[in-house]
């Protein structure tokens, strides 16, 4: 089988074309290709398929095998792979997502990166999933939970898939921390039965109106360089605290991502790098989990 590797901020994917392709186990094949020691090594795999309601279709699965119901760094990528591959002669495509269908446009780029902006749609504020408008009025946004004998404080945003934003300010780091597994509580949120269906955690520091630093621990997949839904839930939740203006950077390990909310049509916009690192083939029949 054929695959494409590529990278936005380091959180990096398998791509299959199933044009091309045919996947008969994608949760089983994504955690063998995803080890770093045994498989191709990656955040997880991605199919690139067609669609009948939009130009390209997009399917999510994390190191774990479980699926996302969106990437926002992984579907800049599928933006540059298409182009590249000649499969559309537009810079502006729709891809079909699990969390509906997504606008993009390839501002430039070459064969080795491209930057890309994706319209990441609405993101849902708290239990009653306001917009950021509604949500700047509302006193009761944060929810707490015991993480483990810690109280921990955070607002739910869901991006299309499921986030927990938590700033650090109010938060001691050393139990982000916690000896040998990083981001421990990272760890224990996403699987806290606060969250049905599990949670990305971002964790998040305000620098000032423009600037934003997280660190991000992902469902499925575990702290990874860079989160592409998870800047776009973190932005949101700082703009619904007045934490920061309408246009926010936000850093990630991988480096920096720009993100703008759209007041009028009360999406968030997301632009940041695609990377192509490499082509491959791998006899799937040979792997075994
Ligand atoms: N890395 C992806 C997010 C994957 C989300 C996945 N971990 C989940 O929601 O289960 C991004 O750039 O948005």
């Amino acid at each position: 089988m054929h695959f494409t590797k590529m990278e936005g901020l380091g959180n990096d994917y398998v791509y299959v074309n199933c044009f091309e392709e045919k996947v008969d186990d994608p949760q089983r094949l994504a955690r063998l290709l995803s080890d770093r020691h045994r498989g191709v090594g990656s955040d997880g795999l991605i199919l690139i398929g067609p669609s009948d309601k939009a130009d390209f279709s997009m399917a999510v699965y994390n190191s774990d095998g479980s699926i996302a119901e969106m990437c926002g760094n992984g579907i800049r990528c599928v933006c540059k792979y298409v182009y590249d591959n000649h499969m559309t002669e537009s810079r502006r495509i729709s891809v079909e997502t699990l969390a509906g269908i997504k606008y993009l446009r390839c501002i430039s780029g070459d064969r080795r990166q491209s930057i890309v902006t994706v319209d990441m749609g609405a993101p849902e504020i708290g239990r009653d999933r306001m917009t950021v408008d509604a949500a700047l009025t509302e006193k009761m946004l944060e929810e707490r939970i015991d993480v483990s004998g810690k109280m921990i404080s955070f607002i739910r945003v869901s991006m299309g898939n499921p986030h927990a934003v938590v700033w650090l300010d109010g938060l001691d780091v050393a139990c982000v921390t916690d000896g040998e597994k990083t981001m421990s509580i990272g760890a224990l949120m996403e699987k806290h039965d606060a969250f049905p269906s599990g949670t990305n955690v971002e964790f998040v520091r305000v620098i000032d109106r423009d600037l934003i630093q997280i660190r991000v621990w992902e469902r499925g997949s575990g702290e990874t360089m860079a989160c592409g839904t998870g800047a776009c839930a973190a932005a949101a939740a700082c703009m619904a605290k007045n934490y920061t203006n309408n246009v926010v950077t936000v850093q990630l390990g991988g480096g920096e991502l720009h993100i703008e909310y759209d007041r009028n049509k009360k999406t968030i916009n997301m632009t940041g790098p695609a990377r192509k690192v490499f082509d491959g083939q791998v006899d799937i029949f040979s792997q075994e989990e």
